[in-house]
């Protein structure tokens, strides 16, 4: 993690980052930096026409105008036209900064999207949303430190140390002894600043995870009080923030501004004492004079850039901590599509000796063998945890499964190419997760259907009537997370949403666990309208679901333990379904008549 890492480090992904970003316009950063040495260049010429003016017309009293006035305008002329090209190069490379970062974005964006389903178990919400937003924004500021200020200040710097050089070497070397000395300094910010600076960006994350989290589980949170808890929770983390940014702001407020400018008055008096020794008591001369204004001009263009590059390295190292974040975000392994050509055709399932596990070690199913007919309806219950959403999971691809294991119709699941199998197969999870959008655009799911396809979709669900209630009928907005339907109702949303895609094979991943019994009778209906058409695996925890199945799968430990029609696993005297048909039975004695 970019945490643990000393500033240094972060240098290396920071810079690779940001080269990938420009690679594709590095002709306009180019091209701003040509405008920026060309700025510096005509900037550095004032305190020369300065010199000129004094040496030659001011102090001799040689007060020839046309020349004077010449020379003024020429100085101010070249002020205007730095002014001119500071601006194109402005343009330029706020521009390649702006664009960098809308591609980086993009690029991150969709990483995510194709990252494993074995990454998003770990990963924290808010952070993610973090890294994709505040993070990637750290390339601009990258852009802007890096190449507006620290670039800009180094080429202003070296414009000026080339004048000096010219007018004097030995006052020039006077003036270079000041680098080490800036040098030394940022060196000792860094070290005093960088653990403060990495850890205020991992706080600021962790605050917008906290908010998220909280945010999502608002109905938890409230019901069980926890919400003064919370509060506390973020206000330690806030308080941590507070703190971490006030290490910053002291190691900025002693090393930057301060030292800077007490070496800059060193230094004005260094070139004082020398030009008084040069003097030996006598009053200066006239060439002596003109190069100390131009010293005193140039001094001031050796500070202030060098102070730039100092402040700029707060804001530098917090942009590198962010850009090193988003670098690592994107070198977490995609999941792999490898190409290929297999496809669906009638949607038989073959398992065949399938053992899993998620960590070595500690598998969650063993030697599972089994069947699917393509049409037919499999229920699967079992115990929590015997591993029944597991082997949904290998069978979407979520995880990947040993080879060979899993196959459908006359491919292997690994050999079906990506995009058809999510075509091909639907699926109906517990939590219907619904957009904030309309009805059609939650069936539809940005797939390009027509209004009668996804009208279709919706009756065979048994959801075209409820939604035509609906003050707006399609076009009714669900509001997040679909807040303005029941439990139910999203099901059946869900439910066409799967349907429309017109599967071969649809998934129900405990599908009716919290609705009433109505809306699952409203189900139960659908899934009977697909029989023969679509081959349907319910997982359900309400055995009364998937009673009607051709066959159910009963696993146990991750085994399959029973297996065949209601009928049959009844009649297993002191069975597992047998056993827990009358656990429900008493959980739920309303039920009693329907589920036996
Ligand atoms: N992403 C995961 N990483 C590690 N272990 C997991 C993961 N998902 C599930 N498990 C473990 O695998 C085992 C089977 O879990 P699974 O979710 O498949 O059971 P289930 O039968 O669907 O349970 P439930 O009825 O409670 O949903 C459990 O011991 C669980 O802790």
């Amino acid at each position: 993690m970019p945490s643990e890492k000393s500033s240094r480090r972060l240098v290396g992904p920071a810079a690779r980052l940001l080269l990938r970003a420009g690679a594709p316009e590095r002709s306009q950063v180019l091209r701003g930096i040509a405008w920026m040495v060309l700025a510096a260049g005509l900037e550095a010429l004032g305190p020369l026409a300065g010199k000129y003016l004094i040496d030659s017309f001011l102090l001799p009293h040689h007060e020839n105008l046309p020349a004077m006035a010449g020379l003024l305008l020429g100085a101010l002329a070249a002020g205007l036209v730095a002014a001119w090209v500071r601006y194109l190069q402005l343009m330029r490379l706020a521009g390649v900064a702006m664009r960098s970062v809308q591609r980086i974005r993009e690029r991150v964006y969709a990483h995510v999207l194709r990252l494993p389903m074995a990454f998003f178990d770990h990963a924290i919400i808010g952070q993610l949303v973090s890294r994709v937003t505040n993070d990637t924004e750290a390339v601009k500021t990258l852009y802007v430190q890096v190449l507006f200020v620290i670039l800009d200040s180094l080429i202003v710097l070296t414009g000026a140390m080339a004048a000096m050089l010219w007018l004097d070497p030995h006052l020039m070397l006077i003036v270079l002894g000041l680098v080490p000395v800036v040098v030394l300094v940022v060196a000792l910010y860094r070290r005093l600043s960088a653990p403060a600076v990495t850890r205020t960006r991992e706080l600021r994350s962790e605050l917008n995870a906290q908010v998220a989290e909280s945010i999502a589980g608002m109905p938890v949170l409230q019901s069980a009080n926890a919400t003064a808890r919370f509060r506390t929770r973020f206000a330690g983390l806030n308080e941590g923030h507070y703190q971490s940014r006030r290490r910053e702001l002291r190691a900025n407020a002693w090393l930057l501004r301060p030292v800077l400018d007490c070496l800059h008055t060193l230094l004005l008096a260094a070139l004082l004492w020398v030009f008084s020794q040069r003097a030996g008591g006598e009053a200066l001369g006239a060439l002596q004079l003109g190069i100390l204004y131009a010293f005193i001009s140039y001094v001031a263009r050796v500070v202030e850039p060098l102070v730039q590059i100092t402040m700029q390295f707060s804001q530098l190292q917090q942009a590198m901590v962010g850009a090193a974040r988003v670098h690592a975000l994107l070198e977490e392994a995609e999941q792999p599509v490898p190409p290929a050509q297999g496809r669906i055709t009638r949607g038989a399932i073959a398992v065949r000796d399938l053992s899993f596990a998620y960590q070595s070690g500690h598998p969650v199913l063993h030697d599972v063998t089994l069947d699917i007919p393509a049409g037919s309806f499999l229920g699967i219950v079992g115990p929590t945890g015997s591993g029944k959403s597991t082997l949904l999971s290998l069978l979407l691809r979520f995880y990947p499964a040993p080879a060979g294991n899993l196959r459908i119709d006359d491919a292997a699941l690994e050999a079906i190419d990506d995009a058809h199998l999510r075509e091909r197969v639907g699926l109906v999870p517990q939590d219907p997760f619904l957009l904030a959008a309309s009805a059609r655009e939650n069936i539809a799911m940005g797939r390009d259907l027509s209004d009668a396809q996804i009208e279709a979709a919706a009756r065979a669900a048994h959801a075209h009537e409820m939604i035509l209630r609906l003050e707006r009928g399609y076009d009714t907005p669900l509001g997040e997370g679909g807040a303005r339907l029941s439990v139910g109702q999203k099901q059946l949303v869900a439910i066409a949403r799967a349907l429309a895609g017109q599967p071969r094979i649809l998934f129900l991943d405990e599908a009716t666990s919290h609705i009433d019994t109505e809306t699952e009778q409203v189900v139960q209906s659908a899934l009977a309208g697909l029989r023969g058409r679509v081959t349907i695996v319910a997982i359900a925890h309400r055995l009364s679901t998937v009673r009607d199945a051709d066959r159910i799968l009963v696993l146990h430990h991750g085994r399959v333990a029973e297996l065949g029609s209601h009928a049959q696993l009844m009649a297993i005297d002191g069975g597992l379904y047998q056993r827990l048909v009358q656990m429900q039975q008493l959980e739920d004695p309303d039920e009693e008549t329907e589920a036996a």
